[in-house]
């Protein structure tokens, strides 16, 4: 390790590693699941790594908790209760709570140690829990879903980490089959789907999974997030049967006045046109995800 940087390091992007240059390190733990670290970084502000991999920066956090959060939520009228699955750090949270007609937010982390992380070093991030809408189960998300009774949400977000670790069943059928159960009929689900360029294979299986699952539809959309490997992330955004969805087309745009957007300050990154723009792919990546 160069003195003063960090490198992520991991088989999941072999033969390549990001670097932040490291002014001083704020915490080091060890949780019931996984290494915990923050950082000060040089030019990203403060960064969350778990198990050696960077999960957000201050810097662009944005990009990934507002499309994972807005792309399937301005995709339906009138969402009011939602699921989040992962997102300890508790910006999807803070995204989710700028929808008003959202009545109730759900959030099942399997790690306090994220929570309790986030709230003391990332204050901006962990605004989201402070919405009396929210209500945190510290669990495994797989569990939890078994608990749900059938077409209970509008929306679940899978705001997982990489399939390497405690977040590894997140990517498998069964808990897809969870999700599709717990929603209701032309329901809406999110979920982190890893990079075109580093995991074409594992979106391969995904969307097939997802067919055979999701009887709506089934899109991948992607947004550039910088300390992300290959400074990209993509999402997999699908809707059960019922009421037709159309993701392409954000038919409920944020109300942008609502009150809880004036203490959230205004968002960053997310807007109605890059909303349209996230689903176009590349041939190599629509090639694959297209005929599945
Ligand atoms: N809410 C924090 C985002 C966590 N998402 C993942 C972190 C690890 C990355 N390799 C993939 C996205």
């Amino acid at each position: 390790v160069l003195p003063g940087w960090f490198s992520e390091i991991s088989p999941l992007w072999p033969g390549e590693a990001h670097s932040l240059k490291v002014e001083k390190i704020l915490f080091q733990g060890k949780s019931d699941y996984q290494n915990v670290m923050v950082f000060q970084s040089s030019t990203y502000g403060k960064v969350l790594v778990l198990d050696g991999v960077i999960q957000l920066t201050e810097r662009d956090e944005c990009a990934y908790q507002e499309m994972i959060a807005h792309l399937p939520l301005c995709s339906i009228p009138n969402p009011k209760k939602v699921l989040v699955i992962g997102g300890g750090d508790g910006g999807v949270l803070r995204e989710v709570s700028r929808h008003s007609s959202v009545e109730q937010i759900d959030i099942c982390e399997i790690d306090k140690m994220v929570v309790e992380v986030s709230k003391q070093f990332f204050p901006d991030v962990a605004v989201g829990y402070e919405d009396p809408r929210v209500n945190l189960h510290i669990g495994d998300g797989v569990a939890f879903l078994k608990n749900v009774a059938a077409g209970t949400y509008d929306a679940v977000i899978v705001d997982s980490s990489d399939p390497i670790g405690p977040a590894q069943e997140l990517f498998e059928k069964p808990f897809f089959d969870s999700i599709a159960r717990a929603l209701r009929p032309g329901g809406v689900v999110s979920t982190q789907a890893e990079s075109i360029w580093l995991h074409m294979h594992i979106i391969e299986e995904i969307v097939a999974n997802c067919r055979q699952i999701f009887k709506g539809s089934v899109n991948y959309a992607w947004t550039t997030v910088p300390t992300y490997p290959s400074g990209m992330i993509g999402f997999m955004l699908c809707s059960t049967e019922g009421p037709a969805v159309d993701f392409k087309n954000p038919i409920n745009p944020i109300d942008a006045d609502a009150s809880h957007n004036k203490t959230l300050g205004p968002m960053k990154f997310y807007n109605s046109e890059l909303h349209k723009a996230s689903f176009c792919l590349p041939s190599f990546a629509k090639r694959v995800i297209e005929s599945k």
